[in-house]
């Protein structure tokens, strides 16, 4: 939802009437467009107009008005600049983007500048946006947060995706086929998007938040620039070989980043290339019906990931996540992650051993994010002291072990290098600083002598001034004589007002400084002196301190690149033991990866159904499958709670798992790789984007048949059930078939249409399965089992009975049943005349589709008789031009 606060009805100049503070507010509200403005005013940012309305109302804060603006009150409302991070979070979290204007000079120096009735300058120092944020307080630690930008160059057949998270620094970037831009997002999952307002249309996946940048930002001339300045660096050369597409993307990234930070840093690792070809593809709809990392409603929880996490690290949940989203296709790749996995499973001890010290670790990655974005104190760099201390502990106990899995032998590396910066930062900071640097105390002692010398100081004029306490409760006989300290009047001596008199006479040595109602304050040649030397020697212990920062800081960004690359390791670590740890708690096996398409699980559970069944103390009923090329797709039908839409999606988590390099929930399986997932499970309404149920199912139908190959696997359910029965009957049967004769896939497809059963004489790698149910005693008994065969009849009714429709209704449907079971067998029935449709493929042969020509088809469309002479010139340049596109 993008943030919506439409500007005030002139926003463009300022009405000769309106104050100035108004006018300086309008030019700002003019820059900041759509994003809500926070105005700072004093210790408040106020928001005004329809800001105000849209934050009053996500933020359940009272909307009051300041003023007028064309005789009308001006809506307003604030929040506190204390408490301002915890009203962005909701505000982001709602689909805002919000503009921070500060002011950008004192009172004082407004003044001096344009007189007393200068109104202070104020500027927008920053964005606040969901896909740019480091603050702790506004993100999710396990999850990653993107920044995505899409990027399309010359002819529309090269897109590209960038995507940066700036929290950890990871920067990546793909170039993909208009086709699967989606399914590439839906990966990425951004939630911010970035596209050029030049773009005709946007990408169907809907970030939470897409934001259009001028066309400018996506050009690949100028994205090289900003790469290069950047990254520091002559010539992107030494990252990759990067297309237009690439630059462009990444480019778009690099100058919304320039945009919302207004020249804050930012800490962007090199640019990874991730190759399209490595991964399994997988599409949104896909993913969305798999919930992999997370549940259609969009919680973690209940999905696969939220139901197998158990990593205890922040950078391990987001690497676990990356990896369930993006399964691996190289069968290398997929071998190393599982050996190390099993090397974890085999050893508990170890894998105890590793994951206790892994908890302990601070997360490192968004520590140096913020560090590099100028929003770190002295609390982060003790979390990269600790975590890279960890890190090389951690290495030299690996390395002592014999048999390391070489995925781990090859990360060792990884871990190591740091020990400069960690003795630097071991030596330099207390065990645990404060967060934020202003009130100082975060150097350790014995680490710099002056400033030793300074905290001395400032200990002793403390200690001078008890010593003057004493000594003036003394000499004035006063008992409850107390010297105190505030920000107003610093140290001061306080007496209750009885007693003021006393001190009141000009020869008492002190000096009036304020009554209030029950106590006087003074002050003293002597107090003065020692509380001068304790605020000096105090301000410039702090200034001391923050050199200090400044200089480390420097220090660990300078060597960011690396602490990420450990920061990676650590992560990679922490999955595979919680992936292991999961494994053997749960019975889960190691999967085989086979060469050729098939696959063979033995007792294969739904990890997600499985949970939710034994929280109520329920068993879950494993089933086996074995798909293979002369068996490649299983028609399952049987009573609707009878078990098949499980038993199809558990075997595709179990590929997906098995290729994301983890061990499944099964007693054995074995799998040839699979480079295309699709599941088309159940109808979902999908009237957000404005299509029906039916043309849904359609539209990722048609999806699939255009793009599964002899090594995807497909899983339907009930493809067909969104139309009227012979519709839908007739659009089943031959996706079956054309599934079975042209994708030769290896597919699970479930179904309420006994008819298809017929199939099974016609197709000769088709076979027929069905979950078992059985009726005792006039009750239905699900069996939730796969067994061979046809189901022997659908049990609707039972169903209808088990669910509470009323008896005298499920009657009523038993007398209409009889009645059209009789029709059926005179008739034939549904599929009756079936038998004589000729084989699919030789029906597709009959009718081959025309070849596609553009150019034929922007002919024909042309009548010459009707074109003035400007439009025949016109409709010539299209056709060159289709001509120039097609080559
Ligand atoms: N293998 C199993 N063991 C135990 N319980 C199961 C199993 N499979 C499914 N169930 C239970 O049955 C319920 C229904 O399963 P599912 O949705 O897969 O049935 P279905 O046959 O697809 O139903 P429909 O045809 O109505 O869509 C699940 O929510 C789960 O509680």
């Amino acid at each position: 939802m993008p943030a919506t606060a439409p500007k005030p009805a002139n926003s463009n100049a300022a009405p000769a009437a309106a104050t100035p503070m108004m006018a300086q507010y309008w030019a700002l509200k003019e820059r900041a467009g759509d994003c809500l403005l926070f105005y700072r005013m004093g210790d408040f940012f106020e928001l005004f107009f329809d800001d105000a309305k849209a934050a009053a109302a996500t933020l359940d804060i009272a909307l009051t008005s300041r003023g007028e603006h064309g005789g009308k009150p001006v809506p307003m409302c604030g929040v506190p600049v204390h408490s301002a991070e915890s009203y962005l979070a909701r505000l982001i979290k709602a689909g805002h983007r919000v503009a921070i204007a500060e002011q950008v000079e004192t009172p004082a120096q407004a003044k001096a500048r344009g007189g007393s009735k200068a109104l202070v300058a104020r500027d927008i120092v920053r964005y606040v946006t969901a896909g740019t944020l480091t603050e702790e307080a506004l993100l999710e630690g396990r999850s990653a947060n993107r920044l995505a930008a899409l990027a399309t160059v010359g002819s529309a057949n090269e897109v590209a995706i960038a995507a940066a998270d700036i929290s950890t620094g990871r920067f990546e970037v793909v170039a993909v086929r208009p086709e699967q831009v989606d399914a590439e997002l839906a990966r990425l999952a951004p939630s911010e998007l970035l596209v050029s307002e030049s773009a005709d249309r946007l990408p169907a996946w809907g970030a939470r938040q897409t934001v259009r940048r001028p066309q400018g930002d996506f050009s690949s001339n100028a994205g090289q620039k900003r790469l290069e300045t950047l990254f520091g660096v002559g010539t992107l050369d030494g990252f990759g070989a990067f297309t237009r597409g690439e630059v462009a993307a990444m480019g778009a990234i690099a100058a919304y980043l320039d945009h919302v930070g207004t020249g804050g840093a930012v800490f962007l690792q090199p640019p990874q290339r991730v190759p399209a070809s490595g991964r399994m593809a997988i599409d949104a709809a896909t993913r969305e019906s798999l919930e992999l990392v997370r549940t259609m409603a969009g919680a973690r929880d209940g999905s696969l990931l939220g139901t197998i996490d158990r990593t205890v690290t922040a950078a391990g949940a987001r690497l676990l996540a990356d990896d369930l989203a993006s399964p691996l296709t190289d069968k290398a790749a997929i071998l190393d992650r599982l050996d190390l996995v099993d090397a974890l499973a085999r050893d508990a001890l170890w894998r105890d051993e590793l994951r206790s010290e892994l908890r302990a670790l601070p997360d490192a990655g968004r520590a140096l994010g913020r560090l590099v974005a100028g929003r770190g104190g002295p609390r982060d760099l003790a979390q990269l002291r600790d975590a890279l201390a960890g890190a090389q502990l951690l290495r030299d106990r690996l390395a002592r072990r014999p048999d390391l899995p070489p995925l781990l032998a090859r990360s060792l590396p990884g871990l190591e290098g740091h020990g400069a910066l960690v003795d630097e930062l071991a030596r330099a900071l207390i065990e645990t600083p404060p967060v934020d640097a202003a009130q100082g105390g975060y150097i350790a002692e014995g680490y710099d002598p002056e400033l030793d010398a300074l905290r001395e100081t400032a200990r002793d004029g403390r200690k001078a001034i008890a010593a003057l306490e004493a000594h003036y409760r003394e000499r004035t006989g006063i008992a409850s004589l107390k010297i105190r300290h505030n920000g107003v009047l610093g140290y001061h001596v306080e007496v209750p007002a009885k007693h003021a008199d006393a001190l009141m006479a000009p020869e008492s040595g002190f000096t009036h400084r304020q009554t209030l109602a029950g106590v006087v304050r003074f002050n003293s040649p002597d107090l003065h002196d020692a509380a001068g030397r304790v605020m000096q020697a105090g301000v410039h212990a702090l200034a001391a301190e923050a050199a200090h920062l400044e200089r480390l800081t420097e220090a660990a960004v300078a060597r960011r690149e690396d602490i990420a690359a450990s920061c990676d390791v650590l992560a990679r670590i922490d999955v595979a033991a919680a992936l292991a740890d999961h494994a053997m708690s749960h019975n889960w096996c190691r999967p085989h990866l086979a060469d050729e398409p098939c696959l063979d699980v033995t007792g294969g559970r739904h990890p997600v159904v499985e949970a939710a069944l034994a929280k109520s103390g329920e068993r879950f009923v494993p089933n086996d499958v074995s798909l293979s090329s002369d068996d490649r797709l299983w028609l399952v039908t049987g009573p609707n709670m009878g078990g098949k839409s499980t038993f199809l999606r558990q075997n595709a988590l179990i590929i997906v798992l098995a290729q994301a390099g983890a061990f499944v929930p099964a007693a054995s399986a074995r799998l040839g790789l699979v480079d295309r997932l699709f599941s088309r499970v159940g109808a979902s309404d999908n009237l957000a984007r404005g299509r029906s149920t039916f043309m849904v199912e359609m539209v990722e139908t048609a999806a699939i048949l255009a793009q599964a190959t002899p090594q995807s696997f497909v899983i339907l359910d009930e493809v067909g059930r969104g139309t009227s029965t012979y519709d839908g009957l007739a659009l089943a049967w031959s996706v079956v078939e054309a599934v079975h004769e042209v994708n030769r896939c290896r597919c699970l497809f479930a179904t309420h249409y006994h008819e298809l059963t017929r199939l099974a004489e016609r197709l000769n790698a088709l076979s027929l399965h069905h979950v078992r149910a059985r009726e005792w005693q006039g009750d239905l008994v699900l069996l939730h089992e796969v067994a061979a065969g046809p189901a022997d009849r659908s049990y609707g009714l039972a169903v209808a009975r088990l669910a509470g429709v009323p008896a005298g209704v499920v009657k009523r449907a038993e007398t209409v049943l009889a009645k059209l079971e009789a029709g059926r067998e005179a008739t034939g029935g549904l599929a009756a005349g079936l038998d004589d449709l000729p084989l699919f493929a030789a029906a597709l042969a009959a009718t081959p589709e025309a070849a596609k020509d553009p150019l034929r088809d922007a002919l024909a469309g042309i009548d010459p008789d009707a074109l003035a002479p400007r439009e025949a010139l016109d409709a010539l340049y299209r056709l060159k031009q289709i001509m120039a596109d097609e080559r």
